[in-house]
């Protein structure tokens, strides 16, 4: 897994089209999010990942959690991104990835939001521009 983390004055985004065949479905109040003072946290799942997604969820659990308390973020936008990686994992492994993340870091007690999946995205983001302000993590499962 590839993460790009960003912490932001705010960051919003609206679905656009689709990306894939089927994305994931989504309610009319999913098709715009916006949160402010916020960890962005730009995710691509990779192929590897699929060996262990249980334990590459967890990694990405504990460096989330990591960055949040340097920059003092209680807020985390978890945001699928195709294009951290050359070496994607499937569609249906990455959004589980993906949504037990956000699960794992609510009942950290974060306030969570997860831009839909399998869609293309305007977004707007605004970085602090500090020096934590822009992280990268690679995370790989040890199996
Ligand atoms: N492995 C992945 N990690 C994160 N997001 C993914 C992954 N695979 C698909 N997505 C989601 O699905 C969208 C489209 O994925 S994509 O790889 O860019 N594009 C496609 O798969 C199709 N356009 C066929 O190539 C991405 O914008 C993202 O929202």
């Amino acid at each position: 897994m590839r993460m790009l983390l960003i912490h932001s004055d705010y960051l919003e985004y609206e679905v656009k089209d689709k990306a894939l065949k089927n994305p994931e479905p989504i309610s009319e109040e999913q098709k715009k999010g916006r949160l402010e003072e916020v960890l962005a946290v730009f995710m691509s799942v990779e192929k590897a990942d699929e060996t262990n997604p249980d334990e590459v969820v967890e990694k990405a659990v504990v460096e989330i959690k990591d960055v949040a308390s340097q920059v003092k973020a209680g807020r985390i936008f978890v945001y699928p991104f195709a294009h951290l990686s050359s070496e994607l994992a499937k569609p249906d492994v990455a959004l589980k990835v993906l949504q037990r993340i956000e699960e794992r870091l609510m009942e950290e007690g974060f306030e969570v939001k997860r831009a839909p999946f399998g869609y293309y995205k305007a977004f707007r983001l605004s970085c602090k521009g500090h020096p934590l302000a822009e992280l990268s993590r690679t995370i790989v499962p040890s199996g």
